[in-house]
């Protein structure tokens, strides 16, 4: 049995408490911190405080999960330094391995994660780096429920943290945004808003599930749809040239990189 404490119960954190619970994770092993006291009916039997100080005095977790915003770690963390022995599993943009060894000692075992919103839905992918104190099955533990909500892939360098950040962890909102300015094209075209909107949802989840169930690279899967001389070879004229969607692409996951540097602290 696994006693988890998850600090911050929004977006991500709450993706990661439902994706426990349908794991079949026991409520009552599970302990939240959070402001706004039981945010979701169906986690009723989690117990939620609004404050640290309202823990079990004799409250000893396994994990400490970190799902607060980066610019809320430097208040936060300091009062779950009492729990040594357990493993830290931060989600946090930007904040490095070393910043909770800071804070919380060297002798922390933390592992840095960077997970993404489809995790809501079970089809998140995580990025995870351990220190050099998590112990194998610390590791395996952290593994399991970040596997709860999706992929998960462990790297062994940290400096790729930024990058992860910036193409998966930021990614589903490069999509969304795509599927926004595809509906804002279509009632351009003359189509009713409703179904440029609907025309442009159901396409990009369409495209993202034979993406996932074809072996055939991107790539060539927009080769498929591109028949010479037609519609879609007029259209990728337009994103493919010079100052397209690569290079504009480039620019936004650089952005994003730099920012997520920026947010170290
Ligand atoms: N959203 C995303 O796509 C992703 C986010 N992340 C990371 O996940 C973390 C959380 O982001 P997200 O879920 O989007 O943010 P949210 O604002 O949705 O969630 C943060 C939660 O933490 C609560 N909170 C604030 N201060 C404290 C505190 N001292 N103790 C306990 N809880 C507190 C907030 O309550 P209140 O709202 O009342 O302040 C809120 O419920 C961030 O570090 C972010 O970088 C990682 C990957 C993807
Ligand atoms: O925008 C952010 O800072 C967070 C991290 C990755 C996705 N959302």
């Amino acid at each position: 049995m696994t006693q988890i404490l998850l600090v911050g119960c929004g977006k991500m954190g709450g993706a990661l408490l439902d994706g426990w619970l349908a794991l079949g994770m026991a409520p009552r092993d599970i302990f939240v911190v959070d402001p706004e006291e039981a945010k979701h009916p169906s986690r009723a039997q989690v117990r939620v405080t609004g404050d640290v100080q309202s823990l079990p005095a004799d409250l000893r977790p396994d994990v400490v999960v970190l799902a607060v915003k980066p610019q809320m770690m430097d208040a936060a963390l300091p009062a779950y330094a009492r729990f040594a022995g357990a493993v830290y599993l931060t989600i946090a943009a930007g904040k490095p391995l070393a910043y909770f060894a800071r804070i919380l000692g060297s002798g922390a075992a933390v592992v840095r994660a960077m997970p993404n919103t489809p995790a809501s839905v079970r089809r998140g992918m995580t990025v995870a780096v351990a220190n050099s104190v998590v112990a194998a099955d610390q590791r395996k533990i952290c593994g399991d429920l970040l596997a709860a909500v999706g992929a998960i892939a462990w790297i062994e360098d940290e400096a790729h943290m930024d990058a992860v950040t910036a193409l998966s962890g930021s990614g589903p909102a490069y999509v969304f945004l795509l599927a926004e300015v595809m509906a804002a094209a279509g009632v351009r075209a003359g189509l009713p808003e409703d179904l440029a909107a609907r025309l442009a949802r159901e396409t990009v989840v369409g495209a993202g599930e034979l993406l996932r169930q074809s072996s055939e690279s991107p790539e060539q899967l927009r080769r498929n749809v591109t028949s010479p001389g037609g519609t879609t070879f007029a259209a990728l004229q337009v994103l493919m040239r010079d100052d397209g969607v690569g290079p504009l692409m480039g620019e936004a996951v650089a952005a994003a990189t730099d920012r997520s540097r920026e947010l170290a602290g």
